[in-house]
């Protein structure tokens, strides 16, 4: 087996010997069906990319280190190195394994914590938990980052399994999230759940207080409506809410991966517990999926690949997500933490210098609205952004039939339009249809060709059901794990976060006109202005 470094140099190397190979010139009806990978009703179509058969190779061979360090994880081995832990997000979606760390059966205690979470959800959904004012009719989850973004984005992909109380999201310490969300509530039927695996986060905490003292005008005791979702449960019940409606988790789960345990308890109220047991489930047929399946068939590892073609090796900047589903609005959110917080590194696993890119900016919005707006630079802009599509070839508004076949034909259309461009001689007749002539001609026309042999992938799913949305957020889950092993990244902590906390905990006193030491003269001056402007 070639050394990694080789084959980073041959990859380049390749790449550079492609010089402006066209992505139509490779497609044909062998590539569409050769470069379409599909498990479990999942389909990957990467042939409108300019992966050649040389390029497959080289990058599959980069995947090599990918299968030691993943039976590694699936053992529970420590590989989060920095944080000495176990990553083991997986045990939570695979509940009838038996996972034995550091001696012990970790499993008994994750089932126990399942099922307790699965009886308080019914009994809040069919108003045996009550509040001061009656059933339950709004549940406030109450948390930041991955305490929020997981159970958000799938909160809103579900919705046409809710069939149990609303469910609301306040993360930003900015008060106008928590006043917004309160201001058409009941406390005396609402439920707020705290959901922070240290327990000590700022904003979940000061949104904490504030929903206290919010239940506390109306509800005698309003710690009997909270819940709280924490592996720090010592710290939950100094903050006084009762063990019996604690759910706690290992830290062995980490923040962004936490969904599928407690962290999703307001998922599992709004769809219910079997339906969270479909999410599950689909969670853990990608796993298996992906410990199984050799690397070429492998949707996880070839997802990685074609990042790391297109960010490492042709040097996009940026990567666009974007669903074709509005119910996955929150999605691209959700990735940005999953992929940024988990690659965005510097340093290498041994703390030395990455020599190559991290992972890219992800970002994105639902087709077609993202069409009416920034793909004009995806079409012509001068940085070339790959794009992902994720596409459900069912809607679940049989009576609206229409409206889908016109959203799946404008995902088809997009992938082609980007590929296929238009050139000059075609801009050229159209213009000259339009009675153009001369030199008016020709500059009407050039705002009117496309480059053309713009990258893209279609993640395509029969439907956005429980079950689908679990392979999806898995099959990204370990698409970053396969990007992390082949970079050497450790993609399971996330120190890049720390500093700009620390530092909030010193401005404060700045604003309240403390002469605080240490900062510099932009930050000082900003901060008197922000006086200046308040008085
Ligand atoms: O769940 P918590 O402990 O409140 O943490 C919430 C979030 O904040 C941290 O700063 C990290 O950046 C995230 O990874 C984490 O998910």
């Amino acid at each position: 087996m070639s050394h990694p470094s080789d084959i980073w140099a041959k990859l380049e190397a390749h790449r550079q010997a492609q010089g402006d190979l066209r992505i139509e010139a490779l497609l044909d009806e062998t590539r569409a069906r050769d470069y379409t990978t599909s498990a479990d009703g999942l389909s990957f179509d990467w042939s409108k990319t300019t992966i050649d058969a040389e390029a497959r190779a080289l990058l599959l061979a980069l995947a090599a280190p990918v299968a030691a360090r993943r039976a590694a994880m699936f053992a529970g081995e420590r590989i989060n190195e920095t944080e000495d832990r176990a990553v083991l997000h997986t045990a939570l979606r695979d509940l009838d394994q038996s996972l034995i760390l550091d001696g012990q059966d970790v499993m008994a205690e994750v089932r126990k914590t399942h099922d307790r979470m699965a009886r308080f959800a019914e009994q809040l959904r069919d108003g045996r938990f009550r509040g001061q004012g009656g059933k339950i009719t709004d549940v406030v989850n109450i948390g930041i980052g991955g305490s929020d973004l997981g159970p958000a984005m799938a909160v809103r992909a579900l919705a046409p399994y809710h069939d149990g109380p609303r469910v609301h999201f306040v993360s930003n310490v900015d008060g106008a999230d928590i006043a917004d969300t309160l201001a058409v509530l009941d406390p005396e039927t609402t439920l707020v759940i705290v959901a922070s695996k240290t327990f000590t986060t700022i904003e979940t905490m000061t949104n904490a207080e504030t929903a206290r003292r919010w239940m506390a005008h109306k509800v005698a005791t309003p710690a009997d409506q909270f819940a709280a979702l924490s592996s720090a449960e010592g710290k939950t019940s100094e903050w006084g809410i009762d063990a019996t409606r604690v759910f706690g988790f290992e830290d062995w789960v980490g923040g962004r991966y936490s969904v599928w345990g407690p962290i999703g308890l307001s998922l599992m109220i709004a769809i219910g517990p079997a339906n969270f047991d479909a999410f599950l489930a689909g969670g853990a047929a990608m796993d298996r999926h992906f410990r199984e399946a050799a690397p070429e068939d492998n949707l996880p590892v070839l997802l990685a690949l074609t990042g790391i073609w297109h960010h490492q090796i042709c040097g996009y900047a940026t990567r666009a997500v974007l669903p074709y589903d509005n119910r996955l609005a929150r999605l691209p959110a959700y990735l940005q933490q999953l992929e940024m917080e988990s690659n965005g590194k510097g340093v290498a696993m041994d703390g030395t210098s990455l020599t190559r890119p991290s992972g890219p900016v992800v970002w994105g919005e639902p087709g077609t609205n993202g069409q009416h707006a920034f793909y004009q630079l995806i079409h012509q802009g001068t940085a070339i952004v790959p794009c992902e599509f994720i596409l459900a070839a069912r809607g679940h508004e049989a009576d609206l039939a229409h409206h889908h076949r016109l959203l799946v034909a404008n995902c088809l259309a997009q992938s082609e339009a980007l590929m296929r461009g238009r050139d000059l001689d075609t801009a050229r007749a159209l213009m000259r249809a339009k009675g153009y002539e001369g030199a008016a001609l020709d500059r009407q026309a050039r705002h009117r060709v496309f480059p053309g042999n713009r990258p893209s992938t279609t993640l395509l799913i029969p439907e956005l059901t429980p079950f689908t949305l679990g392979q999806i957020v898995a099959l990204y889950e370990h698409r970053v794990f396969t990007e992390g092993v082949i970079l050497g990244i450790n993609s399971f902590d996330q120190w890049g976060v720390e500093l700009g906390k620390e530092l909030a905990l010193k401005v404060e006193p700045l604003l309240e006109g403390q002469d605080m030491p240490g900062h510099d003269a932009s930050t000082r001056h900003l901060a008197e202005l922000v006086r200046d402007l308040r008085n």
